[in-house]
């Protein structure tokens, strides 16, 4: 609990009528939420106005309001600010007395590989740390707790809150998954980082961002805001994917050191002697003179990038290249990535989270590296996301494997059957089947699969839901996949 004009000085600049500076219990951005005694900030959002949700959260129990504009009727304080978004960031970092501060932040940022990235580190840091946090995709996790997230990067009063909690809970380290929308919405303001790692940068969210160059530089926003000056005693370091085509663009948009990673380049930290094979990949770690030998559960090229990464990341804050390589060979794999069914039947089923052109090209193109049969995928593209990877993708399956089943993904408010159009635009000529139930596509490859032929079923890996309309269907292309397996025996 803070009173309001210790938190609003915290802000550069705002104009306000106030007399009273009511205490605050809580912070909330949503009037439905707001509790008796909160401060609600109004935001602009993309769906709705929240200024026009003011009144709504004073009757539940606002006592004070920080706005861009002046509001009517509303007889508590209200802050004005230039961008409520900004002025929340700087808030709520201030009502948690700064947790960033009080921990070791590593951020990973890139197109592909984030989750996995986080998980490799988490996995590195738990074994060296005592206590460890993880934000993304899947979770929020700390202290044995699984909190959910609506977002893979959450609105920065929920990143406040959460980084308290975990300092709470003596946490020390963490690692999250960054975001470009984050970056863009500015919802890493008032995050402090110790350490932002860059996987790398393919097509995706062009709905969103526009253009490519767009695109990466709501990636370099994270590198930007890393920082000259030190940090508990330490410089603010990037840890950046050499090899990637955007590593010359975003290395200039940080002033801090830079450790780069990679495999074909002069990298600082190198993966040499690469093997890739069914059940993971062997390789030597090098730098500079040092070299340890990783041998990991994670196949594909991509797995030894993710390896690189986190190796580079721990390593910067003092994790030896032997206990990296230990915690590396340790751990089995990251929920929905590359995940096996495997039931004894007489071929494979692999579930995988590649939703972007990139990420789909890289799972088949280390499929083929083991496959003793043919290559089937099923996949779709999600609703209301870039309409242009859609073809994209149903040209990288058709091209990369045998037989695919086009189908839906998350249609959110299209129509199904448009996204299927899309795709379809993409298919080149081979024969393929459209199936729209999601279910109905897998039980079809399921039933039409030969002896040792891969399917791989694209796009929602650990998800466990299928979004149609707004309703959240239950749904998990494991689940199905088993139930399909054990019915057409
Ligand atoms: C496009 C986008 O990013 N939208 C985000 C945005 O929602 P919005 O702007 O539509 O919010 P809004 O509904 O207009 O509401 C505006 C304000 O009014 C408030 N409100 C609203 C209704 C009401 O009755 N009372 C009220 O106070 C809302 O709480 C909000 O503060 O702000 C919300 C709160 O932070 C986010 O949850 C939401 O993410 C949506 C769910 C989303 O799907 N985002 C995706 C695109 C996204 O961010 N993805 C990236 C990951 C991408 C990747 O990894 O590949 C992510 O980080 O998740
Ligand atoms: N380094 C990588 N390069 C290219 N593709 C990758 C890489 N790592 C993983 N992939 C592929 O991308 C998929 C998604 O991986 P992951 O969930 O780690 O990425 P993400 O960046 O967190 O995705 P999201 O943007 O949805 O949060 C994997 O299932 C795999 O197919
Ligand atoms: N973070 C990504 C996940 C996409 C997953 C895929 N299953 C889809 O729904 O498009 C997004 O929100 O665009
Ligand atoms: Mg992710």
């Amino acid at each position: 609990m803070k009173r309001l004009d210790s938190l609003i000085s915290a802000l550069p600049s705002y104009v306000t009528d106030a007399v009273d500076y009511p205490m605050i219990k809580d912070l909330h951005m949503d009037s439905r939420d707001v509790t008796e005694g909160s401060l609600f900030f109004c935001i602009s959002g993309y769906t709705v106005d929240g200024h026009d949700y003011a009144p709504q959260a004073v009757k539940n129990g606002a006592v004070a309001i920080i706005s861009e504009k002046k509001l009517d009727g509303i007889d508590v304080p209200v802050i004005i600010v230039r961008n409520s978004k900004r002025a929340m960031a700087i808030i709520s970092s201030c009502f948690y007395d700064y947790p960033t501060e009080k921990l070791k932040v590593i951020g990973v940022t890139g197109t592909n590989g984030k989750t996995t990235t986080t998980h490799l580190i988490e996995k590195i840091l738990s074994d060296h740390h005592k206590k460890t946090g993880i934000i993304g995709t899947m979770y929020m996790r700390y202290d044995g707790k699984e909190v959910p997230v609506k977002n893979t990067t959450p609105e920065s009063l929920l990143l406040q809150k959460g980084f308290s909690h975990m300092v709470e809970s003596g946490v020390e380290a963490i690692t999250m998954e960054v975001s470009s929308h984050a970056l863009e919405m500015g919802r890493v303001h008032g995050t402090n980082f110790d350490v932002a790692v860059f996987t790398n940068l393919s097509q995706d969210h062009l709905d969103y961002h526009g253009t490519m160059e767009r695109y990466a530089h709501a990636k370099g926003l994270l590198f930007a805001q890393l920082g000259n000056g030190y940090r508990n005693g330490n410089q603010p370091l990037a840890v950046m994917n050499m090899d990637d085509e955007y590593f010359t663009q975003l290395e200039t948009m940080t002033a801090a050191p830079i450790m780069t990673f990679g495999i074909n380049g002069e990298a600082d930290m190198k993966a040499v002697d690469i093997n890739i094979h069914e059940e993971g990949t062997n390789f030597k770690l090098v730098l500079g003179s040092n070299s340890v030998p990783v041998n990991m559960k994670m196949t594909g090229t991509f797995s030894v990038y993710n390896a690189l990464a986190a190796a580079a990341a721990c390593y910067s804050v003092g994790i030896s290249l032997e206990n990296i390589s230990k915690s590396l060979a340790s751990l089995e794999g990251v929920s929905g990535r590359f995940e096996r069914v495997e039931l004894n039947q007489p071929f494979h089923v692999i579930v995988d989270y590649a939703h972007t052109p990139d990420s789909l090209e890289n799972v088949l193109h280390t499929i083929r590296e083991f496959a003793k049969g043919k290559i089937s995928v099923v996949v779709g593209c999600g609703g209301d996301r870039d309409k242009t990877k859609r073809p994209l993708m149903a040209e990288i399956a058709e091209r990369l494997s045998d037989y695919v089943y086009l189908t839906s993904d998350n249609p959110r408010s299209e129509n199904p059957m448009d996204i299927l159009k899309d795709m379809e635009h993409g298919m080149k000529g081979k024969d393929y089947k459209v199936i729209k139930s999601r279910k109905e596509a897998i039980y079809e490859a399921v039933r039409n699969a030969e002896t040792d032929e891969i399917i791989l079923i694209a796009g929602k890996g650990h998800e466990t839901y299928q979004t149609i309309g707004t309703v959240n269907h239950h749904f998990d292309d494991r689940l199905v996949a088993k139930e399909a397996v054990e019915e057409c025996r």
